[in-house]
């Protein structure tokens, strides 16, 4: 099983150094027909206008809604969760191109810019039952967007607590606990749709290969629930285990 990483701005290069560690190939894909020769796709973070820009240069926007809609499975990570929603807010200018597939609503710079970018640890129940290790994994949130509502077909994989007077955009339908002095908004950071998996933070800058592991697997579940088109056999680069080449991003920890 290849999988094709969106390779047009971003972290791609990450994408492919995490798949690696999981004796994953992944495929650089920059042009249109490169996208026939993989079974699932990751778009990666990076900054989604920009992103949006080059896709429409290359004309790949028809690609890759061609690919969400034919059913193969797409990861968007941050801008990529940008690309694959269905709607957004907080667009600059002019707007940009979505992929859409994804049904819900997302904000582009939710939790503010460049420097209000954190690390977090978030509850991961889902991810957990699949993958096991930890309850908690450390999300890497850079000017990080975030879902503001969804529709009846996505199942939320995680949610943020973040204190209520620190959400700089509310929307109705963000659920809203309130007691007291303690008001927090549960924000949504990682939603699965059928085919598509869109998590708001950058699980490729951090060692745990979980969130890695857990879309191989529903890659995996789905070509086999598919029974047609087999796009090949999982390619073995080398080491399985974490690697120690990894740095992790000397970015603030939000609190
Ligand atoms: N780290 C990211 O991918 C940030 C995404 C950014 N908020 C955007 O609009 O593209």
């Amino acid at each position: 099983m290849t999988v094709g990483v969106l390779a047009l701005q971003g972290s791609f290069n990450e994408h492919i150094a995490a798949l690696r560690r999981l004796g994953v190939q992944g495929i650089e894909i920059r042009k249109a027909e490169q996208l026939l020769t993989v079974s699932s796709l990751i778009i990666p973070g990076g900054e989604s206008t920009t992103m949006a820009k080059l896709a429409e240069y290359h004309n790949l926007f028809p690609a890759l809604r061609e690919f969400v809609k034919t059913g193969k499975p797409v990861w968007g990570t941050c801008a990529g969760l940008i690309f694959l929603a269905d709607r957004a807010v907080g667009q600059k200018e002019g707007g940009q191109e979505l992929v859409g597939g994804l049904d819900c609503t997302v904000h582009r710079n939710f939790f503010g810019s460049q420097i209000q970018s954190f690390e977090a640890d978030i509850s991961v129940p889902i991810l957990t039952s699949k993958e096991g290790g930890p309850e908690t994994y450390r999300g890497v949130f850079i000017r990080a967007p975030a879902v503001l509502d969804v529709g009846p077909d996505v199942e939320v994989l995680a949610h943020y607590p973040v204190p209520s007077n620190k959400v700089l955009y509310s929307s109705s339908t963000v659920q809203i606990q309130e007691e007291d002095a303690l008001l927090e908004t549960n924000v949504i950071v990682a939603v699965k749709q059928r085919n598509l998996l869109a998590t708001a933070f950058h699980p490729e800058l951090t060692a745990d290969t979980r969130w890695h592991s857990y879309f191989m697997k529903m890659a995996k579940e789905m070509e086999q629930g598919a029974s047609s088109s087999s796009g090949g056999t999982i390619v073995s680069v080398g080491e399985t285990s974490v690697g120690t080449e990894q740095t992790k991003p000397d970015i603030p920890i939000y609190q």
